[in-house]
């Protein structure tokens, strides 16, 4: 698993250093969260009563962002949150107590490549959210009709069941009116993989800290341009 998670690192040439995490801690969840709500759902199947606990979050959507004229994938790294909690806490369900070790979870354990995405959580269509996140993560000024729908599917089935929407949007050099980074307070890192780095991904790579979404991405990319 090292090895794999390695040699992704090593391929992202705009690598620097993890953002600054200096501390660490994990809380219960306040009563009402804007992100999340859990509960239980409850249904007659075959005359049997069932009960399933499942969290409700919101959809999103992510765009497969390919520069053409340097002709590279666009990603983009930041330290997840969620990935770092479930990497740290392995299979255990419990709140941890105290302040997490960081020597032992160093918090890159957390920093995911992935695609430019956000959440469904204003009034515009889909993909102007995705031309907004396009500019604020990865700084190119696109049109909302260039979005190309690409998959709709569900970000999980188990617990959680967000949609999800996959775009594929294509830019030149000339769209890149800013470094991106995010806004807010968001360390978002743009990372640009050329198409013979991707495939190495998709053929070698036996562990991946991320979303298979990005894997779904780019075996598309791969199938439709014939690469
Ligand atoms: N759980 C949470 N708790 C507290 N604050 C939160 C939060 N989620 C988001 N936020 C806040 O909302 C801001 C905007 O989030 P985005 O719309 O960029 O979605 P994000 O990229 O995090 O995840 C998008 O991309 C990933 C990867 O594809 C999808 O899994 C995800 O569903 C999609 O929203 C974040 O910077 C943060 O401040």
């Amino acid at each position: 698993m090292r090895r794999a998670l390695t040699s992704i690192r090593g391929m992202c040439k705009s690598h620097k250093a993890i953002r600054d995490i200096t501390k660490i801690w994990v809380s219960p969840l306040p009563p009402k969260s804007k992100y999340l709500l859990p509960c239980r759902f409850n249904y007659i199947e075959n005359g049997r009563e069932k009960h399933r606990d499942v969290v409700q979050i919101k959809d999103a959507v992510m765009v497969l962002l390919y520069n053409k004229s340097r002709n590279k994938l666009v990603f983009v790294r930041q330290f997840r949150a969620a990935v770092y909690h479930g990497v740290m806490m392995g299979n255990n369900l419990k709140v941890p107590e105290g302040e997490v070790d960081l020597q032992k979870y160093p918090p890159e354990l957390g920093v995911t490549l992935e695609f430019c995405a956000g959440l469904v959580d204003k009034d515009k269509s889909l993909e102007e959210i995705a031309q907004e996140e396009v500019l604020e993560e990865c700084g190119y000024n696109v049109d909302a009709a260039s979005m190309q729908l690409v998959y709709k599917y569900r970000s999980g089935i188990g617990t959680s069941s967000g949609g999800l929407v996959l775009f594929y949007c294509e830019v030149c050099d000339e769209q890149k009116v800013s470094q991106g980074g995010g806004i807010n307070d968001e360390l978002i890192e743009v990372v640009e993989l050329s198409i013979n780095q991707v495939k190495q991904m998709v053929k070698t790579c036996s562990s991946f800290n991320g979303s298979p979404s990005v894997f779904v991405g780019i075996l598309w990319f791969l199938a439709n341009f014939n690469c």
